[in-house]
């Protein structure tokens, strides 16, 4: 039986501290700002933000959210990101993606003053991922390598498979575990026979957005498995991408699927603002 990585408790007692760092920071007279940028409406997007306006508040992070129409034009939404820019009161900014087909994500991300970009997204802090030099990571890693962390779960020399290689999960987290010294396998659409190859990894990150795709047939006993998905059964339950009843015996380690990975992906949100505002204020 498989121990249970518990992402909300670990959340929680890390906004704690946060909490507590920027209290002493607004003894200094320093108040971190987070702006958000919300297109259009959709529900499972409002959840997320809503879900980051609870945690920010929590932490004494002031933040503000900016919802625009999803008709909105490329051209203005890059205006607005500007504005925020240049207003010192905002330490990070973050744009909630998926946005509208019209809108070029790509241009949007650039537009982001990297000493701002708390998400991590900016092909500067990409590059500098890639580099081995990070300064902002993308949370939703991030928030899984603090996981690894808090469980002493060792990466150096082990084989570990990532599924799905999105630029704002796959592809850092690959990153991130070779930083660690892990063998990194990535996985994709074209992989062929991926059970088989999933069956020899020591740790799976499973990033496909595909219900109770990673079964039994793809863990071998003892494996480490963390799920990122965030779907919908039949029922409008929320299910993660690993059947959690098949796998769970034969793991070591495993992450449910809601209070796993997505309440680590806002705290380290909250964090990286903290550390941005510090950088833009105390340096
Ligand atoms: N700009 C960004 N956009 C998106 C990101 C991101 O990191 N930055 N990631 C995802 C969505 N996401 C964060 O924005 C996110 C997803 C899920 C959760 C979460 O806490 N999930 C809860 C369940 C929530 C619910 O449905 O009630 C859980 O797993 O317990 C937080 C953030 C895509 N877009």
């Amino acid at each position: 039986m498989a121990k249970l990585i518990n992402g909300r408790e670990l959340a929680d007692n890390m906004q704690e501290q946060m909490r507590l760092d920027v209290d002493t920071l607004k003894k200094q007279e320093v108040y971190p700002g987070l702006v958000v940028f919300l297109v259009g409406d959709d529900p499972a997007s409002k959840t997320y933000i809503k879900n980051k306006e609870i945690a920010a508040q929590k932490i004494g992070i002031q933040s503000k959210l900016e919802n625009y129409p999803s008709d909105i034009s490329e051209e203005k939404l890059l205006a607005e990101i500007e504005k925020y820019n240049s207003n010192p009161n905002y330490h990070g900014i973050l744009v909630q993606l998926p946005l509208p087909d019209h809108i070029d994500e790509e241009k949007v991300l650039l537009a982001i003053d990297p000493k701002k970009d708390v998400d991590g997204f900016h092909p500067m802090n990409m590059g500098r991922l890639l580099l081995g030099n990070p300064q902002a990571l993308p949370c939703t890693p991030y928030g899984i390598m603090k996981m690894f962390e808090a469980y002493d779960i060792d990466l150096a020399g082990k084989n570990a498979i990532v599924i799905g290689r999105s630029n704002i999960v796959g592809k850092p987290m690959a990153q991130l575990l070779l930083a660690k010294n892990t063998t990194v396998t990535m996985a994709h659409s074209h992989t062929q026979d991926l059970p088989t190859l999933a069956k020899q990894a020591d740790v799976i990150v499973s990033a496909v957005g595909k219900g109770n795709f990673v079964t039994k047939d793809f863990v071998k006993e003892g494996a480490v498995v963390i799920d990122v998905g965030m779907n919908r059964d039949e029922n409008g339950k929320r299910i993660g991408d690993v059947d959690f009843a098949e796998v769970e015996p034969i793991a070591s380690f495993i992450t449910p699927v809601p209070k796993g990975v997505g309440p680590m992906t806002i705290t380290m949100l909250m964090q990286q603002t903290i550390e941005a505002c510090k950088r833009q204020e105390l340096n």
